[in-house]
């Protein structure tokens, strides 16, 4: 017994065990054939799923239909590029119509990996590119995401950090990417060294101090396993932001800081307090311990804001 409630339209519809639901929508989305306007109906253990028109073993069903404008698909914005998670182009063309900062959608072809923390994309709509611009607090930055990590969801995370610097601190950011973070403490530092292993990322951040005229960055292309040994100076502040192996480099980050200075280390974990120990080990004091943002039902990035002993 199929129950429809709100508005319906009659159309053609496949039947499918709900257990295999979700790989046929993801093929009929690839295919441009299922229709987006009406809402996937169940059938006791069956879903049916709405196509825009007949195939073989569709048949006629009422559909309940989605309410107002046909919905977007899912997507994440990076400056004037859209991520999908499915690779639907008739989804990304009405995506790209439906905002004007919209210029490329793309597909996202898999997770972030990899010692540069990248990913591959294919295009589905607008400009064939993976370069664009992403204005955050007063900063515009170039990020090309095939080419260098870059997270628009930290920047509440940028911020949090800048309130506390103080004026003339010297800061260190060992995995600085494109230099968001370290664009963004330059406010106030007197002087922010960003070091990153990966070319791109580092071309990319001398083209984002160009833009943003930030005289006050130092950029290093270097594996940050080697700062200690080619710095000279201690710093007031080390930001770590390597959340799958940034445990490694806590060590490096303790030999970096300066006595009474602050550590602000990222990681992936899945307790609460799950580096609290190894830090006390070093001799830091966890002053806090915050969730950034979900990555798993059992899992979260989290940062520990680290106080290092005076002596
Ligand atoms: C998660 S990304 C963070 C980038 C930047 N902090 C941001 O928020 O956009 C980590 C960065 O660390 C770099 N990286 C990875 N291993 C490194 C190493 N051993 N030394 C220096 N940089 C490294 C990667 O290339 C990548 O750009």
């Amino acid at each position: 017994m199929i129950h429809v409630v709100g508005r319906t339209a009659g159309g053609w519809g496949i039947r499918v065990p709900a257990r295999q639901g979700e790989e046929l929508r993801q093929v009929l989305i690839r295919e441009g054939a299922l229709d987006p306007s009406l809402k996937v109906l169940r059938d006791g253990s069956d879903l049916i799923l709405p196509l825009r028109k007949e195939r073989k073993g569709a048949a006629w069903f009422e559909f309940e239909a989605h309410t107002g404008r046909e919905p977007l698909p899912r997507h994440e914005l990076v400056g004037g590029i859209a991520i999908m998670q499915e690779e639907d182009p008739s989804g990304a063309e009405a995506l790209l119509k439906s905002r004007p900062s919209l210029h490329t959608v793309v597909f996202a072809q898999g997770e972030v990996h990899g010692e540069y923390r990248t990913r591959e994309f294919s295009h589905l709509a607008g400009e064939p590119t993976t370069r664009t611009l992403v204005t955050e607090h007063g900063h515009t930055f170039v990020v090309d995401l095939a080419g260098a990590y870059f997270s628009a969801r930290l920047s509440t995370e940028r911020q949090r950090i800048l309130t506390q610097v103080r004026e003339g601190e010297l800061v260190l950011d060992m995995f600085a990417g494109v230099g968001p973070f370290a664009i963004t403490l330059a406010e106030r530092a007197s002087l922010v060294v960003a070091a990153d292993l990966n070319p791109k990322a580092v071309a990319l951040m001398l083209e984002n101090l160009h833009r943003s005229r930030t005289a006050n960055v130092l950029p290093l292309l270097v594996d940050a396993r080697h700062l200690a040994r080619i710095l000279p100076w201690r710093f007031d502040r080390v930001v770590m932001n390597l959340p799958l192996a940034g445990t490694e480099f806590l060590p490096e980050a303790f030999r970096l800081v300066r006595p009474g200075g602050a550590i602000h280390f990222y990681s992936l974990v899945s307790a609460e307090g799950e580096h609290t120990a190894r830090i006390r080990e070093l001799c830091g004091t966890v002053t806090a311990e915050r969730v950034v943002r979900s990555y798993s039902p059992a899992q979260w990035h989290a940062v520990y804001d680290v106080a290092v002993p005076e002596t």
